[in-house]
């Protein structure tokens, strides 16, 4: 039985993440970075594909939570014998990958057990396993390839078979440290950890950067945890925003609808950097805009919809059949074949993202004005030509609304960057063809018998990305077409109380299976009610889905309301950006700064 997705919490140091299960077991971690082959793989097999479980030996009632602002989780567990914490964290900002599981007697004496699996290369490789002598300690070494990880600290587990075990005991006022770090195979063992150090300011590294949300809203904690994430998904190294840390957790469970999410789009992350931008963060702007020059660096013609975090370019799909897949959800899959679509709705986004930036007061850099008119100017020549529009479909291109709806927007910034700020660029052309792809959406992308826009210009289905047509400016709020076709979206995918993006029925996306109710979506809907002026709807909206959440604030990207269980990667950018804007959206609307 898999352990349901909601039950994991996040560990991470913004260049890699691990997924804690609240039993204690790192089921999912990828070493050095979000996107290398992952060392234990348990979350989408079995435990022989490998994991690092630390749990009591008998049972035991578990609570979990955060320490304040940061991502340094504490889970104790109430055993019939007594109490334990356990403190889980992967240190910030000190150029190394670790874990540090810190065990801590809290009362009466609790027997723990300790199993360490590493298998590499996404659960395949069983590494050499060796106990040595080095800085004046015992340690484990297990080393494949290029690949060496070292478990230091008490109670080291003993060889068993292909596996490592143990069982020691903690009494009130017992303190364990276990350290795990990854280091290059051909280099000398890393130092040990100061772990009391690294516990400390990692808390308050993280809480200090928590502090300057400007956002005092309601659902303010849960905000802040969302921006959180939004930052641990944030390579601090090298600039990119992955769009979630984990690959084919699945959409549909037991379905093929398992994709790869370990990568920086260009989508998610601009729409990352508007909630972060928003929310008082304006450094993280500079850092992701020269991410951004870099990585599309060359021939506008080249641009990617999605780029590994160091900004390259080949991420081809496979499947890996070793895998049996999160509760039989197969195929599993590392890279994204989405990489080579064209979805036209990226260039609007990365623009509002920039524009948002440059009103907060970030100065253009030499060469990221010249990279957004090339852009541009590479628009005028392809913004006629049909796509796979942003959920990426894998079935026939389509003239998809939202994505002609984001051509508009892409014209539109940066017609306003050049009048607002003397910018040069071919300002008539783009002029030209903002007007003429509004007046065009007005037309092709409407369904006078409906009263609503459509998901593309030869259907009268709907799509949730309608709901931005407000958001981004393509029409006011009040304009009777926006509210019927919110109407009409509620109308054909609301269910159980969650929006989908789609109706999958038609076939749109040329996939086999279903999916669930999509939350981006849902907070979509819930900034698209509070702007149109329906706030008592949008909170009530908003406090179905908060309810949604894990225990420790965390959500995937998809919620199965039947089973009521979350699925999708997790935890996901695109579920936690949207929440932050409808918090924010449902604020002002409150305060009466926006809406008709
Ligand atoms: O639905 C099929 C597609 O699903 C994935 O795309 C989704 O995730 C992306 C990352 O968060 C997001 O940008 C996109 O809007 C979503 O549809 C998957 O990456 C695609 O390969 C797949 O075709």
């Amino acid at each position: 039985m898999s352990t349901p997705i909601e039950d994991y919490a996040i560990i991470g140091d913004t260049e890699t993440g691990a997924l804690v299960s609240r039993d204690g077991s790192i089921d999912w971690l990828c070493l050095p970075r979000f996107d290398s082959a992952s060392c234990f793989t348990a979350l989408l097999g079995t435990p022989e594909h490998g994991r690092w479980l630390l749990t009591p030996s008998a049972p035991a009632t578990t609570t979990r939570a955060y320490r304040g602002d940061s991502f340094v989780l504490e889970t104790t567990h109430e055993t019939a014998s007594g109490t334990v914490r356990v403190t889980d964290l992967m240190p910030l900002a000190d150029g190394r990958a670790d874990i540090i599981r810190r065990v801590e007697g809290v009362s009466g004496r609790v027997e723990m057990t300790q199993e360490w699996v590493v298998r590499l290369g996404y659960g395949r490789v069983v590494p050499w396993v060796s106990r040595r002598e080095e800085h004046g300690e015992t340690l484990l070494t297990a080393v494949a390839g290029p690949d060496m990880l070292v478990l230091r600290g008490g109670h080291l587990p003993d060889p068993d078979g292909r596996h490592h075990r143990g069982r020691f005991t903690v009494t009130e006022g017992d303190v364990l440290d276990l350290t795990l770090t990854w280091c290059p195979s051909w280099e000398p063992v890393p130092e040990p950890l100061a772990v009391d150090e690294r516990i400390e300011s990692t808390v308050e590294r993280s809480s200090a950067w928590a502090s300057q949300c400007t956002y005092d809203g309601p659902y303010r904690a849960a905000v802040v945890r969302s921006l959180l994430v939004l930052r641990l998904l944030t390579d601090t190294r090298r600039g990119g925003i992955v769009a979630a840390p984990t690959t084919s957790l699945p959409e549909d469970i037991g379905g093929e609808r398992n994709w790869d999410y370990r990568y920086c789009w260009l989508r998610d992350a601009s729409l990352t950097l508007e909630s972060l931008l928003r929310s008082g963060f304006v450094e993280s702007a500079g850092r992701w805009r020269d991410w951004l020059v870099r990585a599309v660096a060359g021939d506008p013609e080249d641009l990617q919809i999605m780029y590994a975090v160091d900004g390259g370019r080949e991420l081809p799909e496979r499947e890996l059949d070793h895998l049996p897949g999160y509760a039989d959800s197969r195929p599993v899959r590392v890279g994204n074949a989405a990489v080579d679509q064209r979805q036209t709705d990226v260039l609007g986004e990365v623009m509002i993202a920039l524009e948002d930036a440059r009103a907060l007061g970030l100065a253009e850099s030499a060469q990221s004005w010249a990279v957004q008119r090339a852009l541009v100017d590479s628009l005028v020549e392809h913004w006629d030509e049909p796509d796979n529009g942003l959920w990426e479909i894998r079935g026939p291109t389509h003239h998809f609304t939202h994505s002609r709806v984001m051509v508009w927007v892409a014209f539109d910034r940066a017609v306003r960057a050049a009048e607002t700020y003397g910018y040069e660029g071919d300002v008539r052309t783009w002029r030209e063809l903002r007007d003429r792809v509004h007046a065009e959406v007005c037309e092709r992308g409407w369904d006078e018998e409906k009263q609503s826009f459509t998901q593309h210009y030869d259907t009268d289905e709907v799509d949730a990305s309608l709901l931005l047509l407000p958001l981004v400016g393509f029409l006011p709020p009040d304009d009777p077409r926006v509210r019927s076709t919110i109407a009409a979206v509620e109308h054909d995918l609301m269910r159980e109380g969650f929006l989908l993006r789609y109706r999958t029925e038609t076939g749109v996306d040329g996939l086999a299976g279903d999916e669930h109710p999509f939350l981006a979506c849902s907070w979509w809907l819930v900034s698209a009610l509070a702007v149109t002026g329906e706030v008592e709807r949008a909170r009530e909206l908003m406090d179905r889905l908060l309810a949604v959440l894990n225990d420790v604030g965390l959500v995937a990207e998809e919620y199965d309301p039947v089973a009521g269980r979350q699925v999708g990667n997790f935890p996901q950018a695109f579920s936690h950006l949207t929440l932050i804007g409808a918090a924010h959206d449902l604020a002002e609307a409150t305060a009466g700064t926006v809406g008709p």
